[in-house]
């Protein structure tokens, strides 16, 4: 009997809210999934990243495979044991990072060679293998292998690597062996052009996953391609699975792809931003490297829920992120983590009282509104 069940627990318009049913826990949706590259989400303690509210973190395939290694993992217990977060964990199929990180990469229709970028090995990522890794390291819930191409592109090359996404979605899934203690995914791709998505959907469905993520966005395209994109294909995907959109994002893209029926959503974005001196608050995002901070005596939001929102003045803030301290980067990288999961929270109770444009409205006016 399958142990990963989505439900469905209210709808309004597009956006949906949800909860998916894992043998490590709940994942309340929408969702956002702090992404832990490495094992780690950086600079936050797993309890911490679990106290800003995330049911649930990422882990990338492409490095974990690097190093430690996939199969020094399972032999030290899976992921979750490695870095106790013993919470659902999200894995990538590794292929996007292949091609956006590895040095030397040669793409065939049985899959991806390439060198490391760390130390230069030889490696092969291939559908069957890509599920092995992820499945030695235990997660909760796994990718197929797949193709990316960057915005804009040709439409032959577009259909191209839809279709091979496609031919590699279907030996995913018979190499996934109807796991019943994990999820499988499937990633639709197709580009900025209707009808390849459409396309895609529609096989990725003769296939059958547990989930179906919206691959092919964020990669440099205008919010608006995203959008309409977002706006086209989820109509096309099952009511009764997660949608999940890989890469996203900014608290405005998140916002935007809830209205369009998006439920999971991951970026390094908080984190990293955090690391270089940008806190996100309810009235936008802050930049603590800005000279005009180091006398301000103000907390960054008094009436923040967020304990650190309201401790320490951002003249603090600005210094700390000035001297490049290391608690610096462990603040704002909490803050930002938490405020991700205020929004996504907050979009969860107005989907169940039947008001996500209010909120929606509200939270954008706050944003312009922002004096920071
Ligand atoms: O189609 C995809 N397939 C599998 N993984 C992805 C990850 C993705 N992440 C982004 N955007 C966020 C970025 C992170 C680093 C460079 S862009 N877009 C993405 C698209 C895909």
């Amino acid at each position: 009997m399958k142990q990963v069940n989505f439900s469905l627990i209210a709808s309004d318009g597009m956006a949906r809210r949800g909860r998916i049913d894992t043998p490590r826990g709940e994942i309340n949706t929408p969702a956002f999934m702090p992404v832990g590259t490495a094992g780690t989400v950086k600079a936050m303690y797993p309890e911490q990243v679990r106290e800003t509210g995330a049911d649930i973190l990422l882990g990338n395939t492409y490095h974990l495979m690097l190093r430690p290694g996939a199969e020094r993992v399972a032999g030290l217990g899976g992921l979750h044991t490695f870095m106790d977060w013993q919470r659902p964990i999200l894995t990538d199929s590794g292929g996007f990072q292949v091609m956006s990180l590895a040095k030397l990469r040669k793409l065939t229709e049985k899959g991806v060679t390439f060198k490391s970028h760390i130390d230069g090995s030889s490696h092969e990522l291939t559908p069957e293998r890509s599920i092995e890794i992820q499945t030695l390291l235990d997660s909760d819930i796994i990718m197929q292998l797949d193709e990316c191409i960057a915005l804009p592109a040709e439409r032959k090359e577009m259909e191209r690597a839809m279709e091979l996404s496609l031919r590699w979605a279907d030996r995913s899934k018979t190499a996934f062996n109807n796991q019943a203690n994990r999820a499988l995914f499937g990633i639709v791709q197709g580009g900025d052009d209707p009808e390849l998505r459409a396309r895609s959907a529609a096989g990725l469905q003769s296939i059958g996953f547990d989930g179906y993520s919206i691959g092919g966005l964020a990669v440099g395209e205008p919010q608006e391609v995203m959008f309409r994109v977002l706006s086209d294909i989820t109509p096309e995907l099952p009511w009764d699975r997660p949608r999940y959109l890989m890469g996203v994002g900014k608290p405005d893209d998140i916002l935007g792809g809830i209205e369009r029926g998006v439920d999971m959503f991951d970026c390094v974005h908080p984190t990293r931003a955090g690391r270089h001196g940008h806190a996100y608050t309810r009235f936008g995002v802050i930049n603590l490297k800005n000279a005009r901070h180091k006398d301000d005596h103000r907390p960054l939001d008094e009436a923040s829920p967020n304990p650190n929102c309201r401790r320490w003045s951002r003249a603090y803030l600005h210094h700390l992120v000035r001297t490049e301290e290391i608690l610096g980067a462990m603040v704002l990288s909490q803050i930002n983590l938490a405020y991700y999961q205020e929004l996504t929270a907050g979009a969860r109770a107005a989907i169940e009282a039947g008001r996500i444009s209010d909120f929606a409205a509200e939270t954008r006016a706050a944003w312009a509104a922002g004096d920071l």
